[in-house]
């Protein structure tokens, strides 16, 4: 369970963003929806211990994140938390299945090649495993992002616009294939999205107004 308490974050430059308490059970698929710029990735960054609110806690499965040391919060993040950007970030000099033992090293974790076959597989990217990201489409990216984020199975899946930047055919098969993958991990999903698309997957919604 994730409980997000009484959070709130001001910028330093004055601009202060207040959240609804939220709770999220184990294995529940939520979407995140917002106007640009009611604090989507804001509420993102927090719940994956990337940016500490000013006031209030998050609590992921009884361990509140912000009271963690740095070294522990990373390495908590690399092995609960999977995270997939709008566009994927991987390092362009390392092969696909590289890019995942990476995956499992900043997760503290030993290689484990058959888990990164696995996941591949199930994303149907297997053949890919020792290509290097740019020779790989944009759809085929986003699904080695969906690999990279669920490789070290975490507890929770969270997605941010992960099928603004695709066509119809490839966000369909990205969105079905983050909630595959949550199901087959039994993790938590959250999706924060304005793609109109997305919408009629997903029976929780948490609004930012
Ligand atoms: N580093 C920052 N310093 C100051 N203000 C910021 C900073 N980052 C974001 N903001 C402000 O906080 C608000 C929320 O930004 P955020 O990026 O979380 O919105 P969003 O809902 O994800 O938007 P979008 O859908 O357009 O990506 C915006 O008003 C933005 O201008």
């Amino acid at each position: 369970m994730i409980a997000l308490n009484a959070v709130s974050h001001n910028y330093e430059n004055g601009h202060r963003i207040g959240f609804r308490d939220w709770q999220v059970d184990n294995g529940s698929q939520w979407l995140l929806l917002g106007a640009s710029g009611s604090g989507k990735t804001t509420l993102l960054h927090i719940l994956t211990g990337i940016l500490k609110p000013q006031q209030g806690s998050v609590v992921i499965d009884g361990t509140s994140i912000y009271d963690l040391s740095s070294k522990h919060l990373d390495q908590f993040r690399g092995r609960n938390i999977g995270i997939i950007f709008q566009r994927p970030h991987l390092i362009k000099s390392l092969t696909i299945k590289e890019n995942l033992i990476m995956a499992q090293r900043f997760a503290n974790l030993p290689t484990d090649l058959s888990r990164i076959q696995e996941v591949l597989t199930s994303l149907s990217i297997a053949d890919k495993k020792n290509a290097y990201p740019n020779e790989l489409s944009h759809g085929q990216l986003q699904r080695v992002s969906i690999a990279r984020a669920v490789v070290n199975r975490p507890t929770l899946i969270i997605a941010d616009e992960p099928t603004s930047s695709l066509d119809d055919k490839n966000a369909a098969a990205v969105l079905e294939l983050l909630i595959n993958q949550s199901g087959i991990n039994q993790a938590t999903l959250i999706v924060a999205t304005h793609d109109k698309r997305v919408k009629d997957a997903f029976t929780n919604t948490y609004e930012l107004s």
